[in-house]
């Protein structure tokens, strides 16, 4: 009944304005998905390849689309991404690109979930997921700079973590109403600021004013609501780095790989933060073992750039102890296969995996389902802006069973 009867490509729009891959898959019987690639501004050196939009679809309609139709089951996930590595004969998409493979993977387990008449979190994860038992809490992206606006903070993200809420629900709009709280303060300090490509606001100050407002921000939401929110960060330090110069440059202050490691740590005990995403460089496997050792034990040392979806860097940190948790983002890898083995691997070795949006984004909600069926801690979409409150209001549905 899955058995792929079509697949058709477009190009549409991203959140930046930018051409991203749209996959369309139909079945045989009439089930239908449609997915769409997101794409990253601060990728990691060791992604899979994303390639023109344009050259994507037509690479795949070339290789991959023929080797779908008429053979693989769509309600097979395996059989689909293994059709898509086959068509695409490399070991990072360069041939047919990890977009176009991405959405065609999510597409495809989208058509899948509709034949069955599932909702798409119970078709991947099975049918004792219980999104209002367990759900990921959503960090939501309240200030930010880096890569996703200039002249903004260093640290590319500061994430409310709303980690005392009841509901998803709740979680999401405890990290609204801490957006609102830091939109608040900036306006009385008479700071004026736009927002950067996730919804956060991307003021011109300094990190440490950013800490200050935050904390005053998530301080005052919890006390509204009732629940501990805390907060967290994307250091996203390999944009920081100068490798020729060894150090890590916040402007004009520069830090030492050990300075950076004692920098980050002081944070965690001064703020509390519940969870730090690349807090070194992208092949600083040492150095996020030996920050591993001294906070591990009360937040989330997470790898992003470190990782990138991929089981074999995985593995390497694993064996080294390098980070505690570990970024899933399919498109880093090219299939939701590939994307479940990170996670599942992860979780096999004690790590916990996050499933997290790009900053190019389109109004998919694979990820909202993807964090259900994989029972993630925590989800990192964002706090406001169409395309991030797409996968928000979808994690409310999924606690309904409305979808
Ligand atoms: C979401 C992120 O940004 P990008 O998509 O630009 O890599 C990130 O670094 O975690
Ligand atoms: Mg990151």
């Amino acid at each position: 009944m899955t058995l792929i009867a079509s697949v058709s490509l477009r190009r549409v729009l991203d959140s930046r304005g930018n051409p991203t891959v749209e996959a369309d898959v139909l079945t045989e019987s009439g089930g239908f998905g449609r997915a769409a690639a997101p794409s990253g501004a601060s990728t990691g050196e060791y992604e899979a390849i994303e390639l023109p939009p344009g050259e994507a679809i037509a690479a795949a309609r070339q290789h991959a689309v023929p080797r779908l139709v008429d053979s693989v089951h769509a309600g097979n996930q395996r059989d689909v991404d293994a059709a898509l590595h086959g068509a695409d004969g490399t070991d990072d998409f360069s041939e047919i690109g990890a977009n176009s493979a991405v959405a065609v993977s999510m597409a495809a387990a989208k058509a899948g979930a509709d034949v069955l008449g599932a909702p798409l979190f119970q078709h991947l994860g099975g049918t004792f997921r219980d999104a209002d038992r367990s759900f990921p809490v959503p960090l939501g992206n309240v200030v930010g700079g880096g890569e996703h606006a200039k002249e903004a903070t260093h640290i590319q993200e500061f994430l409310a973590a709303p980690v005392g809420a009841p509901s998803v629900s709740e979680a999401a709009f405890a990290n609204a109403a801490v957006h609102e709280a830091v939109g608040d303060l900036l306006d009385e300090r008479g700071v004026p600021a736009g927002k950067g490509d996730e919804g956060a606001w991307a003021p011109g100050i300094d990190d440490a004013e950013a800490f200050e407002l935050v904390e005053e921000a998530t301080d005052r939401v919890a006390d509204e609501v009732g629940f501990e929110v805390r907060f967290g960060l994307d250091v996203a330090a390999s944009e920081l780095w100068d490798a020729d110069a060894g150090v890590y440059r916040y402007g004009d202050r520069e830090r030492t790989p050990d300075e950076q490691i004692d920098y980050v740590a002081d944070l965690v005990d001064e703020y509390d933060l519940a969870y730090v995403e690349d807090p070194l460089e992208e092949d600083d496997f040492d150095g996020f073992a030996e920050l591993t050792e001294r906070v591990g034990d009360r937040t989330l040392i997470c790898g992003d750039d470190l990782f990138v979806t991929n089981v074999e860097r995985l593995e390497r940190g694993i064996d080294v102890g390098a980070g505690n948790s570990i970024l899933i983002k399919p498109n880093q890898i090219g299939t939701l296969s590939d994307a479940f083995d990170a996670v599942e691997l992860a979780q096999r070795n004690g790590l916990d995996a996050v499933v997290s949006h790009r900053s190019g984004e389109t109004e998919d909600t694979t990820i909202a389902h993807l964090a259900v069926a994989t029972d993630v801690p925590f989800i990192k979409t964002g706090a406001v802006g169409g395309e991030r409150t797409a996968k928000l209001n979808e994690l409310i549905r999924i606690a309904e069973e409305a979808v």
